[in-house]
């Protein structure tokens, strides 16, 4: 498999008269369908990193390619269009529509999208609530349901629109221990099957461990990237 995903000397720095280097030429390459863990103390640049893998905020200097193509010279609308055609993100705290049902949630990022609903969509909103176990509430309210649920349902509305790439922050950083793993068996499920590739930030180490490839991040710099075997 070839990469989707390759950072090129990346350099972040923030502020303008204070100058705070977040980010110290980082060059990282990803495999389609692989499995990453980033892990770092708090502070380390995780965030910042992921931000920039998933064009959500630009590199000081440095370039990404995703799916082949230099992001660097594309245009605000351009880099939306290819971040969600691509990309699909999983934060710590879901975002779910509160008004609105599980469904619903789930085939919103391909409302927005396509302006429509198809039979199609649908079919696919309904395999995904039940790979990620949610068939029985899917007509709940999101807020009728529980926070492992919810994450869960997020999981669902990140894959709606077919992402190659799912970008976690900490995206089971506020559960607890066994649903932590039940999600994290999940997304490695997901991974297999639909050939999705992961990159996700997590401050467990344990949950780290359970990864294909483990980076760890300090002071920005790269100071560990391991396969794990
Ligand atoms: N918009 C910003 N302006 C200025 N400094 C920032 C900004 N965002 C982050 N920083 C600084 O950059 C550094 C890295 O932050 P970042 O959020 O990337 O770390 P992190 O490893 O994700 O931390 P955590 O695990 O606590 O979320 C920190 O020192 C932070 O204060």
């Amino acid at each position: 498999m070839g990469k989707i995903l390759q950072l090129n000397n990346i350099n972040k720095v923030y502020g303008t008269k204070v100058k705070t280097q977040v980010l110290h030429d980082v060059s990282l390459a990803f495999e389609a369908a692989s499995f990453t863990s980033i892990i770092g103390q708090s502070g380390s640049g995780k965030s910042t990193l992921m931000n920039i893998i998933g064009t959500l905020d630009m590199p000081t200097s440095g370039n990404v390619t995703i799916a082949g193509k230099d992001t660097s010279a594309m245009s605000k609308n351009e880099l939306a269009t290819l971040r969600n055609e691509t990309i699909g993100f999983i934060f710590q705290f879901h975002h779910l529509l509160p008004e609105f049902t599980v469904l619903e949630n789930v085939l919103m990022p391909y409302r927005i999208k396509h302006n429509k609903v198809t039979d199609e969509a649908m079919k696919r909103a309904e395999y995904l609530i039940e790979m990620v176990g949610l068939t029985k509430v899917k007509n709940n309210r999101s807020t009728e349901i529980s926070g492992g649920q919810q994450q869960r349902a997020a999981i669902a509305r990140s894959l709606i629109n077919e992402p190659k790439i799912i970008l976690g922050d900490e995206p089971t950083g506020n559960l607890d221990t066994e649903t932590t793993q039940t999600i994290f068996n999940l997304l490695k499920d997901i991974n297999k099957e639909l050939k999705t590739t992961f990159i996700l930030i997590t401050h467990d180490k344990k949950v780290a461990e359970q990864a294909d490839r483990i980076i760890e991040i300090k002071d920005g710099h790269v100071i560990m990237d391991i396969p794990n075997l």
